[in-house]
């Protein structure tokens, strides 16, 4: 099991879609938390009972800016939501890492942002960290998320810093440059570990 983490938009998603590339499966936690916060899904009606009606949009459907607003101004919000949508965030990663297992796959990622927020490192082999400087976080989650640097920074710093995280890991993806140094960086490292043959 390799875990995939690093901090908001340092480029998770990017390298996950590269692993996939090499049929290597990504479990990705963001995923299964967006599928339980759905209409229907496990943690709709906890996290209205907890946050109330006005966190809807007209459709019914939990508004991910303005539940976004709530917990990223509010640590006991954060936490109270925390408390909802990751055991269950948790389960679904267990059983999808169960059924690879039955499929024999001797590879499988967890694309997890908060892995060591969660303190969920015994559930890896190896930690693969994607690090950017803040400067390019805060530009780049800004502008796919059509954030204010506001916004930006509130989830930024919602996480453990990126600088700390880089120096738990087993390898560091450095994601300032271009998309291709960054492949060149995966392969290196993957050639490393034995999981690709040189
Ligand atoms: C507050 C919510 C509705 C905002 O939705 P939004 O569409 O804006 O963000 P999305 O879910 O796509 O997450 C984007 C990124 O934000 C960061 N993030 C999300 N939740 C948290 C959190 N509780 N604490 C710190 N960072 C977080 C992660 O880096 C994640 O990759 C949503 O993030 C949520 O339900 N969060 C709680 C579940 C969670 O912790 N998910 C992330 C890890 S499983
Ligand atoms: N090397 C790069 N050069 C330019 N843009 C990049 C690079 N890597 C990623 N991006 C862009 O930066 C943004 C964040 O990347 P990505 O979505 O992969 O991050 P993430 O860590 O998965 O984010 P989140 O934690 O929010 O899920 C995306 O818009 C992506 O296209």
């Amino acid at each position: 099991m390799i875990g995939l983490t690093g901090g908001i938009a340092s480029g998770k998603s990017t390298v996950a879609a590269m692993f996939r590339d090499l049929h290597i499966p990504v479990i990705d936690a963001d995923e299964i938390a967006h599928r339980v916060t759905a209409i229907n899904g496990e943690a709709y009606k906890p996290i209205i009972e907890t946050f109330g009606r006005d966190i809807l949009d007209a459709n019914g459907a939990i508004d991910r800016r303005k539940l976004g607003a709530i917990v990223f101004d509010d640590e006991q919000k954060r936490k109270q939501l925390n408390a909802i949508v990751h055991p269950l965030v948790r389960k679904h990663m267990l059983q999808q890492k169960e059924q690879y297992a039955k499929q024999g796959k001797k590879v499988v990622v967890l694309d997890i942002p908060l892995l060591f927020e969660s303190k969920l490192e015994h559930l890896v082999d190896r930690i693969l960290v994607v690090y950017v400087d803040e400067q390019t976080q805060l530009h780049r989650l800004c502008e796919r998320n059509g954030f204010s640097a506001e916004e930006a920074w509130a989830r930024i710093k919602a996480q453990m810093p990126l600088e700390e995280k880089r120096k738990k890991a087993d390898a560091v993806i450095d994601n300032n440059g271009t998309i291709e140094e960054t492949k060149r960086q995966l392969h290196t490292c993957l050639m490393r570990w034995g999981v690709l043959e040189k």
